[in-house]
């Protein structure tokens, strides 16, 4: 499913209306026709109430004029509070004023703080004729939001989020709440807290963002007639990963009958230092219950009774020279178990010893294998980041926002202030000509950034996820996905996918405090849903 940031939608705007004729009036007009039925759907029949509708400046006020206008239509008396002056909207939205003073509906002019503060007195006289509210519409700002929002324009959404009246009754965001930055779900100062967002003809990446669905509360695309041949002509490089597009991705894992384990590929792990064993084990996990042929590790030698009583199907391989951690001088055993390897994965619990990161560098340049490289693997390559040379295969990153922020040289806070801008800097620095590279940045939202500069979003996932453990099982899944054939970008994101998926699932059954270990037990049952899905 697309994502069109704003200047993306402005050119399917155009695209629908100056190349396939669609007048934008239709657009408007299928705009608030659809949010009408959405709020019927939600909320039940509008009859014998009435409606505030905050409208603003530009097109999407005039969604909201429309909306009144079929509220009206439907028995629902709709009053409009203006943060302009009327005569000051244009277009398709004037078109719509005309409508509304036409039929004589009740306006009134909030252009100024003065005049927001008398909203509450307002609303209280239309209370007391006996009608209940049953929403509160925000047309003021959409996909035209540009800078900060201040003055009444902030005050009104303060009002709002903040009101002493109408507590219950829901918020309905036009198209986008007011404040939120479509394109990165950033908060232009101030942002309304919507129940329920109708949003036009795509849904945008800002919505989907860590932290956005506080502000749009439930999203629902609304289909206002614009052709799918418009979207597929503006080329747009942002989508969602839903539940449809990973289980389309998974059904490649289907099983056919004359197979056995060699089908399924061979994946080695790198993965463990002394204290950290469960790292690797969790990712050894990952990768067996997301259904890996085989899985391989090389460990300390040490360490070894842990993984050999901790991993029975798994195999290892005690490297003779590493007591506690991987050293370098073990390169030589490590590069025969390279051998007849379908996909590598390194970084889990390792530790960043100076013996494991040439260890590390060596590999990153020289593995010709698919090779993840997850947690203490990227905090190596980020002290290196500037002298990394072309490596030998295709490479997927895994951070953490922490270990994001390593990676490009930025603090944590600002990688979560600009996710989307945080990955792309990432994928610039370490995207080498001919070589597949894919960055994923974990966290609400994860995000998937894959050659041609692809983002994908990913929807599934819940906050009973952030414990320990989590991102070293995506590691192996990641490198099972690979083992079983998908690419290095479906593999990717089809993993990021199911992995929080598999966690929606014992969130909703359970609740918070499962553990890694119970999200790879669940990978299986998640894994045969989806793959039930697409049939
Ligand atoms: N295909 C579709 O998705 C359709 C979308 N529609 C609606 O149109 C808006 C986009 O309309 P646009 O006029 O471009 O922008 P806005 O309505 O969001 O208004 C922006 C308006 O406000 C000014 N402005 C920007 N920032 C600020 C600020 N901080 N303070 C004050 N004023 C500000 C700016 O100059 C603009 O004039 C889209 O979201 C949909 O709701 C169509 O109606 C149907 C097709
Ligand atoms: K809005």
């Amino acid at each position: 499913m697309k994502l069109p940031g704003s200047e993306e939608m402005k050119a399917i705007d155009r695209c629908a209306i100056e190349e396939f004729g669609i007048p934008g009036v239709v657009l408007m007009e299928n705009a608030g026709t659809g949010t009408v039925r959405l709020i019927e759907e939600q909320f039940g029949p509008l009859a014998g109430s009435f409606a505030l509708i905050f409208i603003g400046p530009g097109n999407n006020g005039g969604d909201g004029l429309v909306i009144g206008r079929h509220l009206h239509q439907r028995g629902c008396e709709p009053i409009f509070f203006f943060l302009v002056n009327p005569d000051s909207l244009s277009g398709d939205a004037a078109v719509n004023l005309a409508v509304v003073e036409k039929l004589r509906l009740p306006l009134h002019v909030i252009d100024s703080p003065t005049r927001v503060k008398t909203i509450p007195v307002l609303f209280k006289q239309i209370e007391s004729r006996g009608k209940p509210c049953c929403a509160i519409i925000d047309a003021i700002f959409g996909t035209g939001l540009s800078r900060n929002i201040t003055g009444h324009f902030a005050d009104t959404i303060d009002l709002i989020n903040g009101r002493s009246f109408a507590r219950h009754t829901p918020v309905i965001a036009v198209d986008t709440p007011s404040g939120l930055d479509s394109d990165t779900g950033k908060i232009f100062g101030k942002c309304v807290k919507a129940s329920l967002t109708a949003t036009f003809g795509c849904a945008k990446p800002g919505q989907v963002m860590q932290g956005s669905s506080a502000y749009t509360g439930t999203l629902s695309i609304i289909d206002i007639g614009i052709p799918p041949e418009v979207i597929t002509k503006a080329g747009i490089n942002t989508s969602m990963i839903t539940g449809e597009t990973a289980s389309s991705w998974l059904q490649a894992l289907k099983r056919q009958a004359n197979t056995h384990k060699g089908t399924y590929g061979h994946l080695l792990v790198l993965a463990g230092s002394a204290g950290k064993t469960g790292a690797a084990i969790l990712t050894a996990r990952g990768a067996q219950y997301s259904g890996c042929g085989l899985v391989s590790l090389c460990v300390p030698y040490d360490l070894n009774t842990i993984f050999e009583t901790s991993l029975v199907e798994a195999m290892t391989v005690p490297l003779p020279t590493s007591s506690s951690l991987l050293n370098v001088s073990d390169l030589p055993t490590v590069i025969k178990n390279l051998e007849h390897k379908t996909a590598v994965v390194i970084g889990p619990g390792l530790g960043t010893d100076a013996r494991t990161a040439d260890l590390v560098l060596y590999l990153y340049h020289s593995v010709k294998q698919p090779l993840v490289v997850d947690a203490d693997a990227l905090n190596i390559l980020a002290k290196q980041a500037d002298q990394l040379k072309t490596p030998a295969g295709p490479r997927i990153l895994t951070p953490h926002p922490g270990e994001m922020a390593r990676l490009i040289g930025v603090s944590g806070d600002s990688v979560q202030e600009n996710r989307l801008e945080a990955a792309k800097e990432c994928y610039r620095r370490f995207k080498r000509k001919g070589r597949d590279l894919v960055i994923i940045l974990k966290g609400a939202g994860t995000l998937v950034i894959a050659d041609n500069d692809q983002v994908m979003i990913n929807t599934s996932g819940n906050p009973g996820m952030a414990a320990g453990g989590m991102g070293d099982v995506l590691s192996g899944m990641i490198g099972s996905l690979l083992c079983q054939g998908l690419n290095p970008t479906v593999a990717a994101a089809a993993a990021v996918f199911l992995h929080g998926r598999a966690g929606d699932e014992l969130y909703a059954r359970i609740g918070q405090g499962f553990s890694a270990t119970e999200l790879a037990r669940n990978i299986p049952h998640c894994l045969q849903t989806l793959l039930r899905e697409n049939v």
